[in-house]
């Protein structure tokens, strides 16, 4: 395939030096020996025949390449590069930052990530070590205000680099580094005594002097990388990166000159590892300069440019680029992919990615550039490219990013004289030049009765008092109403290429804004596209912030999560949360925030969710007192999570009166409190309407069988057309577990307490004992099949002694229930002479219309007198079910299993919302 031949060629010198075997094709070794691979017209469609015939089909769009107009060259696009080039072939060029080369330790970890991999050559740039640029330009000031200082200050930078060597390096490499320190600190000592009697340091001296931080960091690396036997090779980056100024303290690369340079640099030094110093680089004229501010990321986008590597690594101490600051957003997520213009975006912004002129010379090029966490391998870091994939391919990926700018002011020109007078703009602006004040955004509407811009706070003065001047006549005339500056404001802005020519993106920003409740006070959107900028109070940002990031962010089934009364049945369901939130997270991306607290005294409340590790401290250590109308209005308010959802796990009457409220409210409703259901009719048929008639949902598993599928069972049954005749079945677990507990060895009342004990009671067990409880659940049943009955309707045997009912309290009644153990014990024996036993049951009679609750004595072999434990048994006699009833049986209260049903309505809810299954 020789049709391939290269326009610059590296030396022979250089192709023969390189030690690891090659791929075996002459092209492959042709084009991996150039800088640059720039083919002939004829020479690339040779190649590409050629190719096409021995590895099949080429992406379409190369052939369209072939199309373009005849060129003299045609450059191979990198991503083609890579298809003729074998990863080996190609170079990386990584960047360790500071921080990666803060310490000796630091320093060797980086030398193994770069040994860790060698299936490519690698151009390693850095930093100097952490604080040492400042150090330097410490010693340079110092210096120039005749501080005699500076030699303390040389002594503590010559230290610092000397006791880093010992650490990690020995014997000759050793003697060598800190021969060449000694030098380079005497040669400095002697720079800085000159510009300390100038009294002046130069730029270039300054450069100078700085740039040494570079030079002694990568040569440790380099010789802590030849430590290990692998060939390395030094850069002075000075030697090859040739800048010239641009203005406002910035260079630009000179890449010409530097390519020439660097293929001199190559021939003379060739390796398949290089380590090259960041930041530095020199004039034209050869005189030491710097890249100036984020130096090392630009050198390396510079030389990763210049050999047209296959990736650009910048290593760091983060994952990568997040979705929205998270110190603001503790919901911001790592993006895995972002294109060269939303990281462009977004560093302006201020979101802390790579400066934007550091992007240019990749991008060009389309070679990506890869943040990684050098402590954290692990995570996959940010790869900034060309066109990143669409990750899930919905509207809500169109955002990538939000960003936010604070001490801003928004000025507005106003009147009626500016309407189609041209060069009204043009006046304000050059006012506004004329003050050298930074427009950070401009929006006029086409009415052109108003222009308004943003500046910073701090720059505003002096906008207004030149805009006041340039237009005293016109303001004196009422051709213009005013120049009105407002302060604190700040800008959010949405960053996301796929914005662009996609429908609806705005809407939702803006609704997320809305519903927060936050006043836009104006707006830009270029026709770009990539980014929709809105100018908001500084005290809204925050908010805005979390409630337009949650909104593009959040899974659809996050759930804000408020408990009320968190008891044994609360307290329980919010440890099994704490157990299980994680794996909800990871394998259905069902997010439950618990975001507040509430018990009958205090409460607890988060904007984001409550760290359920320590709820019980918390609420009594941060709770504030508790108010239930405060507690909902917390979860109304709350505008990061999508959905809420309160929790009842009291067995309060007022609490269950709200729920009509709640779901009013859109706050969907879970309990196992059963006072709602089986209080009045008309309240309960009011509920159940605007539940049927609303997408706000309200589950009750628990409040019949605990978490045994009770009502979810006969939902089922009445939904697919079943007809039900009767349920029967013992629906106390207390009762349950008393009587099959009570067998004549112990007194009745040591069998209750035992049932209390073991939290099976209601908070008062007279609830249970005087079959109220069973009531309420035979009503809830009723209701639920369709009956329309009160709780009176339902005639009850009640167990609480008459005399002990009007006891004031729960525990005095279990103080006196021992009293009645006698009356207990005889009707236990009556039954047992009869070979019979106790059990307390509820009906549902669907046929009469009518319920039932009261003790009977069933023969031993009877179902109902197999039970253990706090067993309920529920029998469905339907039309379908006729000979054999349907039967659910099992505990049927307890915090474990009626915590696991609150919780199996919450997920049963996520599922409502979208959950996967
Ligand atoms: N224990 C069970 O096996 C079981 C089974 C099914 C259903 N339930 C139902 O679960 C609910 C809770 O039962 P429990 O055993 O956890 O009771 P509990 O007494 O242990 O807990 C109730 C909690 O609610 C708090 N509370 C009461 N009124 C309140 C109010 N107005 N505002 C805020 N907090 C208030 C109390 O301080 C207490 O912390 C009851 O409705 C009960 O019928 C319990
Ligand atoms: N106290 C109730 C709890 C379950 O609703 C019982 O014993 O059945
Ligand atoms: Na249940």
């Amino acid at each position: 395939m020789q049709g391939l031949a290269v326009a610059s060629p590296l030396p022979p010198a250089a192709a023969a030096a390189r030690r690891r075997p090659r791929a075996s094709s002459s092209t492959r070794e042709a084009v991996s020996q150039c800088w640059k691979y720039e083919l002939s017209r004829d020479q690339y469609l040779g190649g590409f025949l050629r190719i096409s015939q021995s590895q099949g089909s080429l992406h379409r769009h190369r052939s369209t390449n072939l199309l373009r107009p005849a060129a003299a060259a045609i450059s191979v696009e990198q991503d083609e590069l890579n298809t003729y080039l074998p990863k080996g072939d190609m170079w990386s060029v990584h960047k360790f930052g500071g921080t990666c080369m803060g310490t000796p330790q630091r320093i060797q970890s980086v030398a193994d990530i770069v040994l860790g991999d060698s299936s490519e050559r690698k151009l390693i740039i850095v930093s100097a070590m952490s604080k040492v640029t400042d150090m330097m330009y410490n010693l340079v000031q110092k210096a120039q205000s005749r501080d005699d200082s500076y030699t303390i200050a040389l002594e503590e930078v010559f230290e610092k680099h000397m006791a880093a060597a010992k650490d990690l390096l020995d014997g000759e490499d050793l003697a060598s580094f800190l021969s060449q320190l000694h030098s380079d600190v005497s040669n400095l000592r002697a720079m800085l005594r000159a510009i300390y009697i100038a009294g002046h340091a130069t730029e270039s001296f300054s450069d100078f002097v700085v740039g040494h931080g570079e030079l002694w960091s990568s040569q440790m690396l380099s010789y802590a990388i030849k430590k290990s036997g692998a060939p390395c090779s030094w850069m002075d980056t000075r030697e090859v990166l040739v800048v010239k100024p641009s203005g406002s303290n910035q260079v630009d690369p000179d890449c010409l000159e530097s390519e020439k340079r660097l293929q001199k640099w190559f021939s003379r030094q060739p390796a398949d590892i290089i380590v090259a110093t960041g930041f530095i680089a020199s004039t034209a004229e050869n005189i030491p300069t710097t890249l100036k501010r984020d130096g090392s990321d630009f050198s390396a986008a510079i030389i990763g440019s210049l050999v047209r590597a296959r990736q650009v690594t910048i290593w760091t101490d983060v994952d990568g680029v997040f979705s929205a600051d998270p110190r603001k957003v503790s919901e911001a997520v790592i993006l895995r992919t972002l294109s060269y213009q939303e990281a462009w975006e977004m560093s302006y912004f201020g979101a802390n990615v790579l400066h934007p002129r550091t992007i240019i010379p990749v991008m060009k090029d389309n070679i990506p550039i890869v943040i990684k966490n050098m402590f954290n391998l692990c995570a996959p870091g940010t790869m900034i490219c060309k066109q990143p994939a669409n990750e899930n391919g919905d509207l809500d990926a169109c955002v990538k990013s939000f960003a936010t700018i604070d001490n801003l002011a928004l000025v507005n020109v106003e009147g009626t004289g500016m309407a189609g007078v041209p060069g009204t703009a043009s006046a304000i602006f050059s006012a506004v030049k004329d003050v050298g004040a930074n427009v950070i955004m401009i929006s006029q509407a086409s009415s052109e009765h108003s222009v308004c811009f943003a500046v910073p706070e701090k720059e505003v003065a002096a906008v207004s008092a030149a805009l006041h001047v340039r237009f005293r006549e016109a303001l004196a005339a009422g051709r213009l109403s005013k120049v009105e500056v407002i302060k604190g404001c700040s800008i959010l802005a949405a960053v996301g290429l796929r914005m662009a020519s996609t429908p609806g993106v705005s809407a939702i920003l803006f609704d997320a804004l809305a519903k927060a409740n936050i006043n836009v006070r104006a707006i830009a959107q270029g026709c770009s596209e990539y980014n929709i900028t809105v100018v908001l109070k500084q005290e809204d940002c925050v908010r805005a912030l979390r409630a337009a990031h949650s909104r593009f962010f959040l899974s659809k089934t996050t759930l804000a999560v408020g408990i009320i009364g968190p008891g044994l049945i609360g307290g329980t369901l919010l440890n099994q949360l704490k157990d299980q939130a994680a794996v909800l997270k990871e394998n259905m991306n069902i997010d439950l925030r618990v975001i507040g607290i509430t018990g009958s005294s205090t409460m607890l409340l988060s904007d984001t969710g409550i760290d359920l590790t320590q709820w019980k401290q918390l609420l009594q250590k941060e709770a504030e007192p508790a108010n239930i109308d405060s507690f909902v209005h917390h979860l109304s308010d709350n505008h990061i999570f999508p959905n809420k959802v309160l929790v009842d796990c009291t067995a309060d009457t007022s609490v269950a009166s709200h729920y009509y409220d709640w779901l009013k409210k859109g706050i969907h409703v879970i309990t196992p409190n059963k006072k709602a259901n089986s209080g009045p009719l008309d309240r309960y048929l009011k509920l159940r309407t605007l539940q049927r008639a609303s997408y706000t949902h309200y589950f009750y598993e628990a409040t019949v069988g605990a978490g045994l599928p009770i009502i979810s069972t006969l939902r089922g049954l009445l939904e697919t057309g079943d007809k039900i005749l009767r349920i029967e079945g013992i629906f106390s677990g207390t009762l349950s577990y008393i009587f099959n507990n009570f067998e004549g060895t112990r007194p009745f009342s040591d069998v209750v307490a035992e049932a209390k004990e073991a939290g099976y009671t209601e908070p008062d067990p007279r609830d249970d004992l005087s079959g109220t409880d069973v009531a309420r659940k035979v009503i809830i049943l009723a209701r639920e099949s369709g009956l329309r009955l009160e709780l009176p309707d339902i005639p009850v045997k009640s167990l609480v002694p008459e005399t002990l009912a009007s006891c004031s309290s729960a525990d005095e009644f279990m103080q006196k229930l021992p009293t009645f153990d006698e009356d207990w014990a005889r009707q236990r024996s009556d039954a047992e002479a009869a070979d019979e036993v106790l059990r307390y049951v509820g009906v549902v009679d669907t046929v009469n219309k009518k319920g039932q609750v009261e003790l009977r004595r069933y023969k031993r072999d009877h179902p109902f007198a197999q039970l253990s434990g706090s067993d309920n048994i529920i029998a469905f006699t339907t039309s379908r079910y006729k000979e054999q009833p349907l039967i659910v049986r099992g505990p049927g209260a307890g915090a474990e299993v009626t915590a696991g049903g609150v919780f199996c309505d919450l997920l049963r809810l996520a599922s409502y919302l979208g959950a996967p299954s």
